[in-house]
């Protein structure tokens, strides 16, 4: 697992601010974040054999994540950058709606990150995966992939937050997962687009340059495009309160179950599962649920459906 580690302030309102409105929160929390360390904890709790590579500062956040790892069961490979700790202010709106900003610190230090991903990749193999997001710089993403590729492990984007990517670098990727916003994005596809026909459209054209897509749809489930075919996996019907980190949740899931050998076809529900557990949940890395909570819910499915 590569990626961002930050210290999140979340601030609960009742609902997202306009521009130069001000409002008043009715509540505020801090805690771990950052996409690489959600990811990170999401498959730990789900039951897989992590390492975390990243960088944080030299800084009483930056040891707080370190202590956040270690107890999640997680190997840290973290890089002691001279840049702050990233930080990250989450607001949460009652409907479960989110608007983040984040202050990349050390998640920018790619020198870091690449030293330290190389001497994590040093014993990769066939059978491991790695994943990785872009809240890191897209250099460090790209060295780490090259060399899992070179020692025939399987490469999983989290194309998030979204920005263009060439053939060349997608062509590192086996396994992309994006929102239907980063799908329309890297597909040069038009934004209003957002809804049914357009982002199947989008994903299609992704499928076209990366073996396998999966892209995630809030409520309304994933899509996976593999071998030809587009397969539509419905969400678990859950009232959300707070949607931070479900995208996060669904990648460690996901990749947790394929480094376990599940095909895609079972892998995809058991994310979905862990998502909409997480999204009954406030937080970002706390709300990630652990394997018996996402294996009841699966079964409970299994008798219902
Ligand atoms: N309201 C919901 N009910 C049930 N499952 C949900 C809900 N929202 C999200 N999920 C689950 O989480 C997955 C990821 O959600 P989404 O597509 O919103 O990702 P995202 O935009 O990356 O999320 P975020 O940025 O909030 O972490 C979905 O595929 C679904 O399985």
């Amino acid at each position: 697992m590569l990626g961002s580690a930050n210290h999140d302030t979340s601030v609960s309102m009742p609902r997202i601010p306009g521009p130069g409105e001000t409002i008043l929160a009715t509540g505020a929390a801090s805690g771990p974040g950052g996409k690489g360390l959600n990811q990170a904890v999401a498959a730990a709790r789900s039951g897989a054999s992590t390492t975390f590579v990243g960088a944080v500062g030299d800084d009483e956040a930056g040891e707080r994540l370190r202590g956040v790892l270690i107890e999640e069961g997680v190997r840290a490979g973290l890089s002691v950058s001279e840049r702050p700790t990233g930080t990250a202010f989450v607001m949460v709106a009652d409907d479960g709606e989110n608007a983040i900003v984040v202050v990349a610190g050390a998640n920018g230090d790619g020198a870091a990150i690449t030293a330290e991903a190389a001497s994590a990749l040093a014993s990769a193999g066939s059978g491991d995966l790695v994943l990785a997001q872009l809240e890191v710089p897209l250099d460090a993403v790209l060295s780490a992939f090259r060399s899992a590729k070179e020692r025939g492990a399987t490469t999983v984007l989290n194309a998030a937050p979204s920005r263009p990517l060439s053939d060349d670098q997608l062509a590192l990727v086996d396994v992309l997962i994006v929102n239907q916003h980063e799908c329309l994005d890297l597909a040069g596809a038009p934004v209003e687009g957002v809804g049914g026909a357009a982002v199947a459209d989008a994903a299609r054209l992704l499928a076209a340059r990366v073996g396998t897509v999966v892209v995630t749809l809030g409520s309304e489930g994933a899509l996976v495009l593999s071998a030809g075919e587009a397969t539509r996996i419905p969400a678990f019907p859950v009232t959300a309160v707070d949607t931070t980190a479900a995208g996060d949740t669904f990648c460690g899931a996901l990749v947790s179950r394929l480094a376990a050998g599940d095909p895609l076809a079972a892998a995809v529900p058991f994310a979905s599962a862990a998502a909409a557990l997480c999204v009954q949940r406030s937080g970002a890395a706390a709300s990630a649920p652990r394997l018996d909570e996402i294996m009841e819910l699966l079964e409970s499915r299994a008798w219902s459906a």
